[in-house]
């Protein structure tokens, strides 16, 4: 559906997005992450036509964006960071107005306007003006004006940025709703933003595409073995001198005592060794029983941390 080739945007000497590589195949919704500043902006940019490539290449549907840049927008809704709203409008009005431009059907323009109002949600506001209406319905309108037309993709830059919850919530809503008819980009700085609504997570970080895959697999790849909890039959000193003797085993925490004669502790290792093993020989190696072991996964947060480097634990294994 999308394919970005090595995409890349110099801005002078600044690279804000270096090489970049990704599909987005038909109907998925992918998140699009990375810390203010990442070039999440950039590359929706160049995605939408918006802007020109210093490098690569963005075929939509087999388009080239540049090239053939009419059958390519023709299929792409983009949302931008900064709504293209007329605020002196009314609703219905300036979607009748983004209709004409798109050069939508005079006969199918009612019943596709009706159809995406009730889609995102904006109905009860047709007859208001834009510029009295809350930020979530704002929103909203903007989002319906990159929806007319029907494109097959839809690609939404920072959509819930400056909602309330609530509103979050809906937007939310209304972007899973839009997953089983259309092909859709999201972009976010917020993980548990994408992990709600997202197929795919896309991560680039100062930008390079640093991670891509399903927030589960995400978890459990970058993470699996990492931390785990014991429960060791055994004194605190004794755990500490076991662990110690292992230097694969970067950080110990004692939890507590839920069992007596047992202690719950925490351990860390470095990058991806499975952390189990090297516990298990530890504490045998002590004569200290290892009565459980249970894996750890990190929240996504922290995930998100460690690929774009500003976690604690990122520098020692990159
Ligand atoms: N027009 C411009 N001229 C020069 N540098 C720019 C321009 N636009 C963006 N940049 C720089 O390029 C980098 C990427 O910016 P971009 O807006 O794409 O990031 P982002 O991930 O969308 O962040 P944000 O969430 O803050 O919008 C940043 O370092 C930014 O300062």
């Amino acid at each position: 559906m999308i394919e970005v080739k090595n995409l890349t945007k110099h801005y002078g000497k600044h690279v804000a997005v270096d090489h970049i590589h990704f599909t987005i195949a038909e109907g998925e919704i992918v998140g699009f992450l990375g810390p203010n500043g990442a070039g999440k902006s950039t590359t929706m940019n160049m995605m939408t036509g918006y802007m020109a490539s210093t490098e690569g290449e963005v075929l939509v549907s087999g388009h080239s964006i540049l090239d053939e840049p009419e059958k390519a927008k023709a299929k792409i809704g983009y949302l931008p960071e900064q709504p293209p709203l007329y605020v002196d409008m009314k609703v219905d009005e300036y979607l009748s107005f983004v209709a004409d431009i798109k050069k939508v059907k005079s006969n199918e323009k009612k019943a596709m306007l009706a159809n995406i109002k009730e889609t995102v949600r904006i109905q009860e506001v047709s007859n208001r003006l834009i510029k009295n209406l809350s930020k979530g319905y704002k929103q909203r309108v903007g989002l319906a004006q990159a929806m007319v037309g029907f494109p097959e993709v839809i690609i939404l830059d920072e959509p819930t940025v400056g909602l309330d919850p609530k509103q979050m919530m809906e937007m939310r809503d209304v972007i899973k709703t839009l997953g089983h008819k259309h092909t859709v980009l999201l972009s976010s700085h917020i993980l548990s933003e994408v992990s709600a609504v997202c197929d795919r997570v896309i991560i680039i970080h100062k930008g390079k595409l640093v991670a891509s895959d399903t927030p589960d697999n995400l978890s459990a790849d970058l993470l699996q073995g990492s931390k785990i909890q014991s429960r060791l039959k055994g004194t605190e000193a004794e755990i500490i001198r076991a662990a110690a003797s292992f230097p694969i085993i970067k950080h110990v925490r004692i939890v507590g005592s839920k069992e007596s004669g047992t202690i719950d502790v925490i351990f860390e290792c470095d990058g991806h060794t499975d952390i189990r093993e090297a516990v298990f020989s530890a504490m045998s190696s002590h004569q200290i029983p290892v009565l459980i072991q249970q894996p750890l996964n990190r929240s996504l947060e922290e995930i998100f941390l460690q690929v774009t480097g500003e976690g604690s634990h990122y520098d020692k294994h990159h």
